[in-house]
């Protein structure tokens, strides 16, 4: 008899982000569509001012995407994501059962493959079993939430039951592969800033996550707790000197502070000379990684007489691979579907 694991769909969540220049603008309508991530007035008002923000916002966030490429590279860093996680996870069953057991499917909330699309294709393909896992390893109503919403929504017209996985932020292997790549930051330091000796305290390290309106965690929003939840867990496994700021706040409500901008000024003022930043909420490179501390962070340090690089984003690193299976595994197991 086939087991029923075999019929597991795993739904990889995300924000999605523009494939062209064209599709700036349509991506930020749908972006400020969205009550669950901005709430613009009274609901009936929201579709109209989405319209006007996003024509009034995207000549400047095009010259965003213009100094990378032109297009986010989110779906691409997530189809390698998804490839190399369904071929560890069939991988490892192969062992067990002999069968390959899971499909791993893209959901974006705001740009192609819509999660509204690919729910109909998982059913198309007679999956009845769906685990959902958002690719935010820090939950907010803003980001998993949302996604969550939307796909509960449109999976409510299918057959399919649905097990979700709302945060992983301090899954032992996730953390060991932020270790791998802040170790990797800080050799590389070492060897091109010469005199500096690799692991050495003289490289300060930033974890900057992305912000959020204060308004969300006053009321009862996890994420911040979370992203320190993750840092715990960092600083107990590597010895270093450490701040957390906040970037790409993007309206005018009060959100969380410090800014990444004023503390790198902060930094270069208490005497930083070599600064390591790490991209803490995102495990994908996109325009905050590849824009706003590359470009934008890295010449504003430069300026201040700091040297500033970036940890690598994890990607489809094997080490963070290996993690997102394992919780995938623990949530089939979880969801009863392991036999
Ligand atoms: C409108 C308010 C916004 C909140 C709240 C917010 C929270 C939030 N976002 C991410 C991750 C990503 N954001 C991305 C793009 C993006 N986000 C906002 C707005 C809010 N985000 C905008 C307007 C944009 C578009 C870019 C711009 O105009 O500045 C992306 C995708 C970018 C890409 O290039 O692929 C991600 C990913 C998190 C983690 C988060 C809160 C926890
Ligand atoms: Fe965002
Ligand atoms: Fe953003």
């Amino acid at each position: 008899m086939t087991k029923d694991v075999a019929r597991v769909g795993i739904l990889l969540l995300n924000l999605g982000g523009p494939d062209s220049l064209e599709a700036v603008r349509p991506f930020l309508f749908n972006l400020f569509s969205d009550r669950e991530i901005i709430r613009l007035g009274p609901s009936f008002l929201q579709k109209p001012l989405a319209y006007l923000i996003s024509t009034l916002r995207h000549k400047k966030t095009e010259s965003y995407y213009k100094l990378i490429e032109g297009k986010s590279p989110i779906l691409e860093i997530t189809q390698r994501q998804a490839k190399a996680l369904e071929k560890v996870l069939n991988d490892s069953l192969l062992t067990i059962h002999n069968s390959r057991s899971f499909k791993v499917f893209i959901g974006m909330r705001y740009w192609h493959p819509l999660i509204e699309e690919v729910v109909p294709e998982i059913h198309h393909q007679g999956i009845k079993r769906v685990l959902a896992l958002g690719l935010y390893p820090h939950y907010s109503v803003a980001t998993t939430g949302s996604s969550f919403s939307k796909m509960k929504d449109v999976v409510s017209r299918f057959p399919i039951d649905v097990f979700t996985i709302s945060s992983w932020y301090d899954n032992p292997l996730y953390i060991d592969s932020l270790v791998e790549s802040i170790k990797k930051g800080l050799d590389n330091f070492g060897t091109s800033a010469s005199n500096l000796h690799p692991l050495s305290n003289d490289v300060h390290i930033l974890f900057s996550a992305h912000s959020l309106p204060k308004k969300f965690i006053e009321e009862g929003d996890p994420y911040l707790e979370h992203i320190r939840g993750t840092i715990n867990e960092i600083t107990k496994r590597i010895k270093i000197t450490w701040d957390l700021s906040f970037q790409s706040k993007s309206g005018p409500v009060e959100w969380l502070e410090p800014s990444t901008d004023e503390m790198i000024k902060e930094l270069a003022g208490r005497g930083v000379k070599n600064l390591l930043v790490v991209p803490i909420s995102f495990v994908s490179d996109h325009i905050e990684t590849l824009y706003e501390i590359d470009i934008l962070y890295k010449r504003m340090a430069e300026s201040l007489g700091m040297r500033l690089r970036r940890t690598e984003s994890l990607n489809a690193s094997p080490l963070f691979i290996s993690a997102l299976s394992g919780i995938v595994k623990k949530g089939v197991e979880e969801a009863g579907w392991a036999e």
